[in-house]
């Protein structure tokens, strides 16, 4: 199925995005597919292509500066830290500069509309969600049912991709981030040219975890041809809000379930803090060479993706029909497959004592026993996560900064286990609190 992912690529629809039903959100990169879907994925791959990880790197490490100094009070006080706001403020920050070249104070307005917004998204009302996952797209349109989550929320991002969209179109300035690649090649009606100036240039194609190609130039059957890359304006500010949204959540979700579990083992804390140590130069930092080479530190990144597996189940629909292998089965065109990853990831036949949090599973010297397609927090083939790069970039430099800074600590206000959000699709913390002990610079 992988080999011949392009026959895979079309998504089910995800009953919150639901295609058709809403007249932006269903133009996210996640929700849409087709021709659509390739020449959108190959406008917005190149933002995180290696090239533009590498600039993204310092404007990275200069949003920590601001987590750190939110975290000094509860280091100071020894006041338990909820972590899931802490880092949720620090990724909703990553997303605006990184992607939109603005700022957003997630911090210091205490009550940030970024957040408050992006939060709406991920609590639906339980009663607007099973309607969207039951009802056909034609009765929820009668219906005015746009979407689960609340109008004002969608528009508050759709808003402020708007006004900073108008800003630049003013200005002269160079940004080379999400925003400037896509208007780029945004496609006006009347505009000259129209379209497709800014594609990949020079960019090599992402590769996502298990080694497959996953630009969306390469999704195509062998007759097949790839489609001009331009984006419109609706798809532009849909996937603004999947990545204010998403981006923010499943980033700050990883920080927290990693908190959490290196406060319940404090061995493997204080092997990352080693290993940190070791990587920082002489100005205290972290190169960007260097923490690509950090195994410990991507050992626990990927312990902690594969026991708290965010998307607990990824959905394909085959374009035609499809024979598995020899096992007699057929996929018949229009039937979907579901990969239920939460399981897989638990699975005592691929990771024995599956339940406990052990890192060693992703050293070097142990990666033999690991069997391919059975790691897949970012899903596989062509419609794997567009920001696996970036969101692991970030995930592991906001990791080893703030274990060299503080050792995390269980404290009698920490939910254990860890108090989740109820949901159907994600695997998410409602909070995540814990003490943080200040350790000598
Ligand atoms: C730890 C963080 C993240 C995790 C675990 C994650 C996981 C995933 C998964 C499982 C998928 C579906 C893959 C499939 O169906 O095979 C996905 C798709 C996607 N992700 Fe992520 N993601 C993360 C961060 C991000 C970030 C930071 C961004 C952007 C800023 C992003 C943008 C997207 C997009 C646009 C898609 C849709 C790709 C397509 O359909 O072509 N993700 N992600």
């Amino acid at each position: 199925m992988v080999k011949d992912s392009h026959i895979f690529s079309f998504k089910v629809t995800d009953p919150i995005l639901k295609a058709g039903a809403h007249p932006i959100l269903g133009k996210t990169l996640v929700a849409s597919n087709g021709q659509e879907w390739r020449r959108a994925r190959s406008v917005i791959s190149p933002t995180f292509s290696s090239s533009r990880m590498k600039s993204m790197y310092a404007k990275v490490r200069d949003c920590l500066n601001e987590l750190f100094e939110s975290m000094e009070p509860y280091g100071k006080n020894g006041t338990p830290a909820e972590l899931k706001t802490i880092y949720g403020n620090l990724t909703m920050d990553v997303i605006a500069t990184c992607a939109f070249g603005t700022k957003v104070n997630s911090y210091r307005n205490g009550n940030s509309p970024f957040i408050h917004n992006a939060n709406m998204v991920f609590n639906p009302n339980p009663i607007r969600l099973l309607m969207q996952m039951m009802l056909p797209t034609g009765l929820l349109k009668a219906m005015r049912l746009k979407h689960v989550i609340p109008e004002s929320a969608n528009e508050f991002f759709f808003e402020m991709t708007r006004t900073i969209m108008r800003e630049r179109k003013r200005q002269d300035m160079k940004y080379n981030d999400f925003l400037e690649l896509a208007m780029n090649s945004e496609y006006n009606e009347g505009k000259d040219g129209g379209y497709g100036s800014a594609n990949s240039s020079g960019d090599d194609e992402a590769k996502d975890v298990n080694g497959n190609v996953n630009t969306g130039k390469s999704a195509y059957g062998k007759t097949e041809t790839a489609p001009d890359p331009y984006i419109t304006n609706e798809e532009i500010l849909a996937n603004a809000w999947d990545f204010f949204t998403t981006g923010y959540e499943s980033m700050a979700t990883t920080l927290s379930f990693a908190s959490y579990e290196l406060s319940r083992k404090p061995e493997i804390q204080e092997r990352l803090h080693d290993e940190v140590r070791a990587s920082l130069d002489a100005n205290g930092e972290i190169e960007y060479d260097q923490l690509g080479k950090m195994n410990y530190l991507d050992a626990v990144v990927s312990e902690t993706l594969r026991l708290h597996t965010i998307s607990i189940r990824l959905g394909r629909m085959a374009s035609q029909d499809y024979k598995l292998g020899d096992t007699g089965i057929v996929v018949e065109k229009g039937q979907t497959v579901e990969i239920p990853v939460y399981a897989v990831h638990h699975s005592e036949e691929f990771y024995p004592n599956a339940p406990a949090f052990e890192p060693e599973r992703f050293m070097p010297e142990n990666s033999h026993k690991l069997i391919p397609y059975t790691f897949l927090p970012f899903g596989t083939g062509h419609r794997s996560c567009v920001g696996t790069r970036f969101a692991l970039m970030v995930v592991k430099l906001a990791l080893a900064h703030v274990v060299q800074r503080y050792r995390f600590v269980i404290t009698d206000k920490t939910d254990i286990p860890v108090l989740l959000k109820s949901s159907v699709l994600n695997h998410t913390p409602e909070r995540v609190i814990l003490g943080l002990e200040p350790r000598a610079l």
